[in-house]
């Protein structure tokens, strides 16, 4: 039987907020077993920027990254908040070791190819991509991952990736040895009917239902990626996926994705 491993992927509004934030690292320190964390962080990297006068530009929940975006959200992303949660986590007991895709060539990406848009240093991947008996190995001496949204190419060009797609893909290429679970938790009780109602979760949605719910515009903006990593998880042999709020992990409001 393959044994357990749980992964967490936190958004950028949680990281945003140090009490949220801090709560969060509370929760997740006192999950049991091997366990990964996937951190965001647009929406600081967003303020960041406007506050450095450059206009944070997304097309399709993915940022155009040009170089001086690339290097402020890599101060960002791979500098001040990794280091924070590892620091933060350090401090609960957890052994956690701060990653980009470049250190230990944990994972590798590919720059996303010029179409009718140039994302510019913008890093595309899925599980291939992803240096799974290395990972292993770390969690097998007790460490506990936590990467950044920042990937390498393997040619010295650092790349920028959207957060939910690089938990999705650890939770792919990890699926092969564990039983994983995959949990996107963010500043809502989960997906919702109406987005300003926090009480109207949707307890479970199949692939079925994501259409209509895509179709009557119920699920739209940064839920659509999510959710189409989720399904993408999911269809791959990951076991469970769920979206949940970031401080009510161990809670019973969540929306559970299943197959059927
Ligand atoms: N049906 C829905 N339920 C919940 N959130 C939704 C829904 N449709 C759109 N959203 C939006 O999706 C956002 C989550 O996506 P995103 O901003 O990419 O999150 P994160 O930064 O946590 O990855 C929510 O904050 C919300 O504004
Ligand atoms: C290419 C790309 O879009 N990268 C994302 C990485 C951060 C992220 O995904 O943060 P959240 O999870 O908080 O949204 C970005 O720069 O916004």
């Amino acid at each position: 039987m393959k044994s357990q491993l749980k992964i967490f992927k936190i958004g950028g509004g949680i990281i945003d907020h140090e009490p949220d934030l801090l709560e969060f690292l509370r929760l997740f320190s006192e999950v049991s077993g091997p366990k990964i964390l996937v951190h965001g962080g647009g929406k600081g990297a967003s303020e960041m920027m406007t506050n450095l006068g450059i206009a944070p530009q997304m097309v399709n929940g993915r940022r155009i990254t040009d170089a001086a975006t690339l290097d402020i959200v890599t101060m960002f992303y791979a500098g001040k908040t990794n280091k924070q949660v590892v620091a933060g986590l350090q401090k609960l007991g957890v052994n956690a070791l701060g990653l980009s895709g470049a250190d230990g060539n944990v994972i590798q990406a590919v720059k996303r190819p010029v179409r009718e848009i140039d994302y510019g240093f913008v890093g595309d991947l899925d599980e291939t991509s992803i240096n799974a008996s290395l990972i292993h190995q770390f969690l097998e001496l007790g460490l506990t991952p936590v990467f950044c949204p920042i990937n390498h190419d393997g040619h010295g060009q650092l790349l920028n990736t959207n957060a939910d797609t690089i938990a999705a893909s650890l939770a792919k290429a990890l699926s092969q040895q564990y039983a994983v679970e995959l949990h996107f938790c963010f500043e809502k009780n989960g997906v919702l009917t109406d987005v300003n109602d926090n009480q109207s979760v949707i307890p479970k949605i199949t692939p079925v239902n994501y259409t209509e719910l895509k179709e009557q515009g119920i699920i739209a903006a940064g839920m659509l990626p999510k959710l189409e990593n989720a399904f993408d998880a999911l269809n791959y042999g990951v076991e469970k996926v769920i979206i949940e709020h970031a401080l009510h992990i161990n809670g019973t409001l969540k929306t559970e994705l299943c197959m059927n």
